[in-house]
């Protein structure tokens, strides 16, 4: 190989975005889970420095917090099954689903900071409202598919695939502000990183010919590269739709990514995690990024606070341009 066969990396360009403008959105939100601290998710990333370096990389910047009013004063009283705070997901959900909605529609690039995946909800519909070709790169060791009624935890952040692709067979009342939303069609989601299904999960996955799905045995098989252009081939013939990509960080091996609520080992590198998001950036397509399940608290000493929230800002980053060269 010589220098001339590498490729030049260029300064990834953002077709969607107008202005080179981001709005990073907080979403200090756990009750999609039982573990508390994963609300600390957006403060931790931030004090990281991630608004500076994401100046540093071109984007003008604004940080919105769409949960600042309800955080903590929505009672949990509807019930449908074993499913866990009904009413505060539904609350929050909305609310990012309007932020995200807003935000994208103004051509800026939306950076939602979770949180529990649960928020994904709200993300995936926003981005759709305002791209209805949206296709869907969801990087994360779940497929996060339960519906309501085969979810065995009750934990909604396993469920938000389902309820933007209106899978579910009942719709709690308080989700009702999603009904009258087009949904992401089963052909507009690709999935990468996937080791951990649940058997209900598998069933749903089947009934629906939801085909893009690339476990790490696909990984070891046709190495990250090749996956990577795979699912992007699935979303995207002609190149040239939006991406949402939302990222549990639980993608990531927990030796690179300790301090998340749902760990599984035999994950990403903690380079192939970023290499993914070089080449979303590169793709020119990326309109969103969700970062995910950090959760703080769940350290057993300072230094996997710093390696979990070290390699959410730099998956960011890297799906925001910066390159190594
Ligand atoms: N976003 C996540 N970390 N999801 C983990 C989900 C785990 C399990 N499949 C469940 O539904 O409870
Ligand atoms: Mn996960
Ligand atoms: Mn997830």
């Amino acid at each position: 190989m010589t220098f001339d066969m590498l490729e030049k990396q260029e300064t990834p360009h953002y077709n969607f975005i107008k202005g080179h403008a981001l709005t990073v959105i907080k979403a200090p939100f756990s009750d999609g889970q039982s573990k508390k601290g994963v609300e600390k998710g957006p403060d931790y990333l931030l004090k990281q420095g991630l608004v500076h370096d994401l100046e540093n990389l071109g984007w003008t910047t604004e940080i919105v917090n769409p949960l600042a009013e309800v955080t903590g004063s929505v009672q949990n009283v509807t019930t449908y099954k074993n499913i866990h705070n009904i009413d505060s997901v539904a609350c929050s959900t909305e609310l990012i689903y309007k932020t995200v909605r807003d935000t994208t529609k103004d051509g800026r690039f939306a950076l939602t900071l979770g949180g529990d995946h649960s928020i994904a909800i709200g993300t995936i519909l926003g981005a759709l409202k305002t791209y209805p070709d949206l296709g869907l790169l969801w990087i994360d060791a779940h497929a996060d598919i339960n519906t309501l009624d085969t979810t065995e935890s009750g934990n909604i952040h396993g469920c938000p695939v389902a309820f933007a692709m209106g899978l579910n067979e009942v719709v709690p009342a308080p989700f009702s502000w999603l009904n009258s939303l087009r949904k992401l069609k089963k052909n507009r989601i690709a999935y990468i990183g996937l080791r951990d299904i649940d058997e209900g999960e598998k069933q749903v996955l089947k009934e629906n010919n939801i085909t893009s799905v690339f476990t790490m045995y696909h990984i070891d098989r046709y190495g990250m590269n090749n996956v990577i252009e795979m699912a992007l081939k699935a979303l995207n013939k002609d190149g040239d739709s939006p991406i949402l990509c939302s990222y549990d960080v639980d993608s990531v091996d927990p030796l690179y990514v300790p301090a998340t609520g749902t760990p599984v080992r035999g994950g990403l590198t903690l380079r192939e995690g970023l290499f993914l998001a070089e080449r979303l950036a590169e793709t020119g397509n990326l309109v969103g990024l969700d970062i995910v399940e950090c959760n703080p608290d769940l350290a057993t000493n300072d230094i996997h606070v710093v390696d979990t929230i070290s390699a959410g800002c730099a998956v960011a980053r890297c799906a925001l341009g910066e390159t190594l060269f």
